[in-house]
């Protein structure tokens, strides 16, 4: 396959669309993003790396943070546990909704929900002392980007208008559903959220789950069947209440954020990184899924 065209493609499917959608401002550092901006990325396992648009330009990758927050948790021997204080079910509301919460006594629906990601979060920070600093640390190294970094002014402006996180966490304490103080793990969870990295920086590092678990280095993060877990749990729950069209459309397991990113794995194969910070409803940015739908569709390459 020409990579390079068939990337070229994809982008001049998604041109039309680009700047439909509302670029998100709940979190006020985030609404000065261009809704015209675009880049996609392709990394493979056999080691290529290809990019059109703006692929090498940083961006907030919000809750694609998520896969790895939930990586590291399960690289973990002891998180096995995990699976009992959060499910693996599609949530079917928004991901940010706290209606499921009280129905389920604190357990949230799947570790991709912003409630999920709190109490995944909230392990990881147990079990590494730096639940955001260990983020940053594999994000750098599979990338090999060694200045990729939390925007702390994004990270600020999430804390001062995140009444809806916080009311999250506390509401999951209340269920003793979280091992930390809730400030501690919100700190972290605005920390991992607000990191800045390009779809070349997140091409790269998602590689491990079209790897089957293996790190750039040949070590092994992941044992093949969390691996294919997660890439599970990615394709029913990574993009919230639209899961289902998705899959759908993309025919792949992937992860977005309201930065306008997302994080598509082709297993065994390799990864699409698209942005675009223009989103639709749901909070997936409507340019990247237009483009990963075009790019499956003239490929092949999707996991059906
Ligand atoms: N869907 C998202 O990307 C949401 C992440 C964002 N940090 C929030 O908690 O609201």
């Amino acid at each position: 396959m020409d990579y390079r065209l068939e990337l070229q493609r994809a982008l001049d499917a998604a041109r039309p669309v680009l700047g439909t959608g509302r670029v998100a401002d709940y979190i006020p550092a985030l609404g000065a993003a261009d809704p015209h901006a675009f880049g996609l990325a392709l990394a493979t396992v056999d080691g290529e790396v290809h990019g059109v648009g703006d692929w090498e330009t940083q961006f907030s990758i919000q809750s694609i943070s998520k896969l790895f927050t939930l990586a590291l948790a399960l690289a973990s021997e002891e998180a096995l546990a995990l699976w009992h204080r959060v499910g693996r079910e599609p949530s079917g509301t928004p991901f940010n909704s706290l209606i499921q919460l009280e129905a389920e006594q604190g357990i949230p629906r799947n570790p991709f929900i912003n409630a999920g990601a709190v109490v995944v979060t909230d392990r990881l920070l147990s079990l590494t002392g730096d639940a955001a600093g260990a983020v940053r640390e594999f994000l750098r190294a599979e990338s090999g980007n060694p200045r990729l970094d939390t925007d702390l002014a994004v990270a600020a402006s999430e804390a001062q208008h995140g009444h809806r996180n916080a009311a999250l966490a506390h509401f999951i304490a209340s269920y003793d559903n979280l091992e930390n103080p809730v400030e501690a793990v919100l700190g972290h969870y605005y920390a991992h959220c607000a990191i800045a990295a390009s779809c070349r920086d997140l091409a790269l590092a998602g590689l491990f789950l079209a790897r089957h678990g293996l790190r750039a280095d040949g070590s092994r993060l992941l044992s093949r069947s969390d691996a294919k877990r997660i890439n599970a749990v990615l394709l029913t729950c990574g993009t919230y209440d639209a899961a289902g069209d998705f899959a759908y459309r993309v025919g792949l397991p992937g992860k977005s954020g309201v930065g306008g990113g997302i994080l598509a794995v082709v297993p065994g194969r390799g990864t699409l990184c698209a942005w675009g910070p223009a989103l639709d409803r749901a909070g997936n940015s409507v340019g990247a899924v237009t483009a990963l739908d075009a790019f499956t569709t003239n490929t092949g390459w999707s996991v059906f």
